[in-house]
Parts: structure tokens; C-alpha cells; sequence
């Protein structure tokens, strides 16, 4: 009775209810607890599963876990107390699955060899540990000396638990901790007023035209929602800066590389942003030229895929390029698309589109352009559409999403300090790390 007693008053000290399945001791182990006076109230039920049939009916666990790994496996009682723990509102599962004896089981499995389970929930999460043991004696000693053996080493895994819940969330709150650092690097914010964001961007950009005596606004517009949002920024402050009596004009651009497979939507986009000026240039000749130039001038390409992606990085310098040309030629000053989703997978080509002048969408999360497009009242395709660098000629139209690795949702959320799954965390960060020469000035010496 010791031990009964001890464990009775270890479940109400720590407020904990059990549940049982059980294989071999079919009953005996939520028998013996029933046996302690007051020992009901940390009782939630008890499941005596003999065949595989119930064992899969009363708890999910699936005849492919019994198949490869066999009755008697700590797989099994670990699904037959997920399956206790699911099934149930109790906080802790005990389950074992055995061969007491005295025919041996339909494997070579020992007489006397029990497989436990011990599950527990906490914080939301469920905490699985597990052990084989073989006892000695009659059929009846096993089956006692197993019930036994899961109620005595309850606590102990019960402690584990809680070391590592507690672990859990040290590690939790060491990963919000960096989410939140690096969002505060790229002036991200969890939630943002549309209105007010459009005023203040648009503001800034009339205020920089004044502060630098330039009178052009330039922006390549690509049917994408990133500089559908920026050109209407763009046009709008040009016209404020007009009504203020200063000179000012905005030029989009048209930048296809031979045909655009978009071209609709760059036409949609244009005809929402209503640009003074539109400058179609197509960028194939002068990128393939420049390609051409590199090979014969002595640069070995290894195959298609390598050519694709140099020639990407060539197409979108020499976007900026030809941005630059009119920005020299008008006195202007050259927009960049970049926003704080871009900004944290350094998913842009260094000195092509992620070379600007002035950058009126930085700190906005993908979520958050979208919301401008909305209250700026562009097209809805345009600001649902999928994002494409639309760089690879072998994959046009490429998603952004297949070239990242997660999603721009798990990348909003992670610029929103939400939280995201540990994969996602760690491409993010990884990838974050790896970019940071991108967002950084050239490296000089000390
Ligand atoms: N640690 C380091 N410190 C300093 N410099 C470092 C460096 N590691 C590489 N570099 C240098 O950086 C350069 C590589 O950077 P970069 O030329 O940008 O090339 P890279 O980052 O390799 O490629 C650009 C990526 O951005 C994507 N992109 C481009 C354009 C638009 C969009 C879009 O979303 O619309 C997306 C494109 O699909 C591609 O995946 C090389 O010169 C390399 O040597
Ligand atoms: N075909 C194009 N014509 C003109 N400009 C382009 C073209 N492709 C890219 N750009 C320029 O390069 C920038 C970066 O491209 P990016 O794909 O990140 O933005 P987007 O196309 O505006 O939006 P999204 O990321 O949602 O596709 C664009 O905002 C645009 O200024
Ligand atoms: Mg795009």
C-alpha cells in the first residue's frame, strides 16, 4: 500500500488526473490506485485493450505501427497512450503492452517483457516517455509487478516533463527575443493604419524630392503588388508636390524582357497609377548582348541552369540600369520596392532591384503592401496576386514561395512576432544571417 498511497498523493498534490490503457494488466493498474481512499479524484478512467482490434478502435493506434514493430513495442504503447490522452481529459496516460506469460507472444519476445508508456500534457503539448522491462515470476506476479513498476515511475517522468516544458519555453522566449530584434532592425510592425501609412509614405517621398532639389520620381513597373503600391505612392507625391508649387513629375517604367507573360497586369497596374510618364524599354537585347560579351570574353558558364540564373541577376541590373539612365538624364531620384519581407530573406540581387534611391515601402510586411494596394484602391488581382521575381527564363513566372523555402505567411508572421513553426524559424533566421552582406554598405577594411 506504500506505493499506492505515495503516488495517490503525489497525482492530488500535483493536481493530476490518470488515465489508463492497458494491455497486460488489463485494469490492474487503475484496480490497484482505486484501492487508496480519496485516490478517485485523480482518476480519470481505465481501458483494458487486449486485441490489436481495440487497440486501434478505442485508441487510434494504427495496424502499421503493430505490423512493423509488433504487439509488445514501446511504438505501441507510446500510440495507445496518445491515443488515452487524446480520447480523454486526463493529464497523464499510463499504457503497457507485454507477454505475461506463460505462452510466450507470437514473436520471439521473452516471457515477462512489458512495454510502458507514460504521456503527459502540458502547456498544450503532449510529452511521451517510454521503457521495456522484463519481470520474473508467474503470470499473475508480471502482471502486478508491471502495474506496479508504471505507477512507481510516474513521478520521476512526470519531473522529466516539466524540465522540459519549462526548457520549452526558455527556448520559446529566446527565439521571440530574436524574432523581435530583427523586426526591429527592419522597422517591421505587427500591426500598421493603411491611411496613415499611405499619407506618411507618400510625404516622405515629396519631402525627399524637396530636401534633394531632384524633380523626377522613377519606378519600373512590373504588374506585381510591391510596385503597383510604390507607383501609386510615387504619383501621388508628385502631385502634392505640384500643388506646393514645386516642380515634380513621376516616370513609370515598362521593363519587359522580350515578352512579359504578365504584360496584362503591367497594363493594369499603369492604368491605376495613372503615371505622368511611361517609358517602355525592353531589356532582352541589352542583357543578352552583355551575356554574350562575358562568355566570349573568357567567362565559362557550367550548364543551362548556371546561364539562367547569371543571366536573372544581369535582367534585373539592368532594370536598374536603365532606371538610372533616366533618373541622370531628368534629374530624378530612383525608387526601390524593397519592403521588410524582402528585406528578411535578402530575396533581391544586390545593386539590381536592391539598388535605390529612395525606398518607400520599407518595414511593411507582405500582408502589409497588400493593405496599401487595398486602400489605395487598386485592381483586386493586383493585390492578391502571387509574388514572382520573374527572373529564370527555363521557369517564368517562378513563385517567390518555391524559391524561399516557406511562406510569406510564416514570414509575415514572423515580422509580426507571432509565432511560426521551428522549420520556418530556422530558414528565416539562417537565411537572414546569410544575407545580412546584402543589406549591409560594402565591406571595407578596419
Ligand atoms: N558574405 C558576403 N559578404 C559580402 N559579399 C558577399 C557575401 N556572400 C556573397 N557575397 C556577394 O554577393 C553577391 C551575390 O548577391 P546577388 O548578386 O544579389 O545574388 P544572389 O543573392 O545569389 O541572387 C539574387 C537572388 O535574389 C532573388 N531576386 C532577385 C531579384 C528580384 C527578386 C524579387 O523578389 O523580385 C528576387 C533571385 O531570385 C536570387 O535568388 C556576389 O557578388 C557575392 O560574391
Ligand atoms: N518586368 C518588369 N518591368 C518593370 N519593372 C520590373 C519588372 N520586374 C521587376 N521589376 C522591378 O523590380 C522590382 C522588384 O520586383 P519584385 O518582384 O520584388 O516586385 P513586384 O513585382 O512589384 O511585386 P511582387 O514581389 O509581388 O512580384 C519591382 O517592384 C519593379 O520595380
Ligand atoms: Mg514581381
Amino acid at each position: 500500500m506504500e506505493l499506492l498511497d505515495r503516488i495517490t498523493d503525489y497525482l492530488i498534490d500535483n493536481e493530476l488526473t490518470l488515465a489508463t490503457a492497458e494491455s497486460c494488466t488489463a485494469g490492474l493498474i487503475i484496480s490497484e490506485l482505486a484501492r487508496v481512499p480519496g485516490s478517485g479524484q485523480s482518476i480519470d478512467c481505465g481501458l483494458g485493450v487486449y486485441s490489436p482490434q481495440s487497440k486501434n478502435r478505442y485508441l487510434g493506434v494504427s495496424f502499421d505501427t503493430i505490423e512493423s514493430h509488433g504487439l509488445t513495442s514501446e511504438a505501441v504503447a507510446s500510440e495507445m497512450a496518445a491515443g488515452a490522452l487524446n480520447n480523454n481529459d486526463a493529464d497523464v496516460a499510463l499504457a503497457n503492452t507485454g507477454i505475461a506469460g506463460p505462452n510466450p507472444g507470437d514473436d520471439d519476445t521473452p516471457i515477462g517483457t512489458v512495454c510502458f508508456a507514460w504521456a503527459f500534457r502540458q502547456n498544450g503539448d503532449h510529452h511521451h516517455y517510454c521503457e521495456t522491462r522484463r519481470f520474473d515470476g508467474t503470470r499473475n506476479e508480471v502482471r502486478l509487478a508491471a502495474a506496479h513498476y508504471a505507477l512507481e515511475r510516474l513521478p520521476h517522468y512526470h519531473r522529466l516533463c516539466l524540465e522540459s516544458a519549462a526548457k520549452g519555453s526558455e527556448e520559446a522566449r529566446s527565439r521571440q527575443a530574436r524574432q523581435r530584434a530583427i523586426g526591429v532592425q527592419l522597422h517591421a510592425r505587427s500591426e500598421i493604419d493603411p491611411q496613415h501609412e499611405i499619407e506618411r509614405r507618400r510625404d516622405f517621398l515629396c519631402r525627399k524630392m524637396q530636401e534633394s532639389g531632384q524633380t523626377t520620381l522613377v519606378l519600373g513597373i512590373s504588374g506585381g503588388v510591391d510596385s503597383t503600391v510604390a507607383g501609386r505612392l510615387a504619383q501621388l507625391a508628385v502631385e502634392k508636390r505640384r500643388e506646393q508649387g514645386g516642380q515634380a513629375r513621376f516616370i513609370a517604367m515598362r521593363l519587359p524582357y522580350g515578352v512579359q507573360q504578365d504584360a496584362d497586369d503591367a497594363d493594369k497596374a499603369l492604368d491605376f497609377i495613372q503615371p505622368d510618364d511611361v517609358f517602355d524599354v525592353n531589356i532582352q537585347g541589352a542583357s543578352d548582348t552583355l551575356l554574350e560579351s562575358l562568355v566570349s570574353g573568357g567567362l565559362t558558364i557550367e550548364d543551362a541552369g548556371q546561364r539562367d540564373f547569371v543571366l536573372g541577376n544581369i535582367k534585373a541590373r539592368q532594370r536598374m540600369v536603365a532606371q538610372y539612365a533616366v533618373a541622370g538624364a531628368r534629374g530624378g531620384l530612383v525608387i526601390g520596392t524593397d519592403q521588410a519581407a524582402e528585406a528578411l530573406m535578402g530575396f533581391f540581387t544586390k545593386y539590381g532591384d536592391g539598388a535605390c534611391d529612395v525606398a518607400p515601402l520599407t518595414g511593411l510586411n507582405k500582408r502589409q503592401v497588400r493593405q496599401l494596394g487595398m486602400q489605395l484602391g487598386a485592381p483586386k488581382a493586383l493585390v492578391t496576386k502571387a509574388p514572382t521575381a520573374d527572373l529564370e527564363s527555363l521557369a517564368p513566372q517562378k513563385l517567390d514561395e518555391e524559391a524561399l523555402g516557406v511562406s510569406y505567411e510564416e514570414i509575415d508572421a514572423f515580422l509580426e512576432n507571432r509565432e511560426v513553426s521551428s522549420q520556418a524559424f530556422e530558414t528565416i533566421v539562417t537565411t537572414y544571417r546569410r544575407t545580412a552582406h546584402k543589406r549591409d554598405l560594402p565591406i571595407v577594411p578596419d
